[in-house]
């Protein structure tokens, strides 16, 4: 038997559940050695190779976390709030670490991660890509640099399946731009306009959300100024980036302090 951290993935049919399925188990550093998935879906009981349609790689499909969690060290959960919330305290009491990239918290379900935290390791972040993290610090300086005359607007685009807007990525962006003023986001964010919006308020952070095809996720920071525009933009081609930063950040986990991490704790940025 290896000694090498032993890892759960949670969601394991979604997009990034079967990318993170492929990443750990091809890993040199880590083992897959369990996945979950939602009661009554029909893939729990099958090998996971087989149901991704590829050969068996040895791990059936459970509904049972503690039982998927008895051998791991973390669990990379890429699902759904009703998901992820109730997952944190049952990685608590399995002491595995908990790597979040859900998106669309409420701001309960934030308190409720926090409140696990006390307890667990959770690293959790809208984005686990190196380049958006990037981004996030770039966006602070900017933001910091100019002042109000310069109207900030963030603008994303994902494929047609996705279900929260704005994205998880497009929320860092915001918070970083409005760290940067040194402002609360809440009380600047314009999220959604439509018919007789007024002219815009100097000051605020708007949002715009495209949805469509098969596009992975782009984001454009966007500083319009009086004769002058700066664009900040990253491109995803490739979920395997995000699967890539969560594998990372599982792995940076293991035997830390219980705690809310994030991205940059685990880049070091
Ligand atoms: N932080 C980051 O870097 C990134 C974050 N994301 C986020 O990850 C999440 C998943 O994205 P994606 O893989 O595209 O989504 P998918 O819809 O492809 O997959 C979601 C998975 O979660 C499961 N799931 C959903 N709801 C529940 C529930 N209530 N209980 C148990 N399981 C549930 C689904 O199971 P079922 O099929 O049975 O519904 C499925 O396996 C999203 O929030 C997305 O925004 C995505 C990419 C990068
Ligand atoms: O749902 C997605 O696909 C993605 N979600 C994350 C987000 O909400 O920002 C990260 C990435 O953009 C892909």
């Amino acid at each position: 038997m290896s000694d090498l951290p032993g890892i759960v993935v949670n969601g394991a049919s979604g997009r990034m559940g079967q990318m993170l399925v492929k990443l750990v188990s091809e890993s040199p550093a880590a083992r897959l050695v369990g996945v979950l998935e939602r009661s009554g879906h029909d893939w729990v009981g099958r090998d996971i190779g087989e149901a991704m349609g590829g050969a068996a790689l040895g791990v059936p499909v459970t509904d049972d976390p503690l039982e998927a969690m008895s051998k791991a060290q973390a669990v990379i959960d890429f699902t759904a709030p009703a998901a992820t919330v109730p997952l944190a305290a049952i990685a608590a009491q399995a002491r595995a670490v908990h790597v979040i990239g859900t998106t669309g918290l409420s701001g309960d379900d934030i308190a409720r991660l926090d409140a696990a935290a006390r307890h667990a390791i959770i690293v959790r972040a809208g984005n686990m890509s190196l380049g958006v993290n990037l981004l996030v610090q770039l966006t602070r300086k900017v933001a910091a640099a100019l002042d109000e005359v310069f109207d900030i607007e963030i603008v994303e685009a994902h494929h047609k399946h996705k279900v929260d807007a704005p994205s998880g990525t497009a929320l860092m962006l915001g918070e970083a731009a409005a760290e940067g003023r040194g402002v609360k986001l809440d009380r600047v964010a314009d999220r959604g306009r439509d018919g007789i919006t007024g002219a815009r308020v100097d000051g605020h952070i708007g949002f715009a959300a495209i949805r469509g095809g098969d596009i992975v996720g782009e984001h454009d920071v966007i500083f319009a100024g009086p004769g002058e525009r700066v664009v900040l933009r990253h491109v995803a081609t490739d979920r395997a980036i995000f699967a890539r930063g969560a594998l990372k950040a599982a792995l940076w986990g293991i035997g830390r302090k219980p705690g809310s991490y994030d991205m940059m704790d685990v880049l070091g940025l």
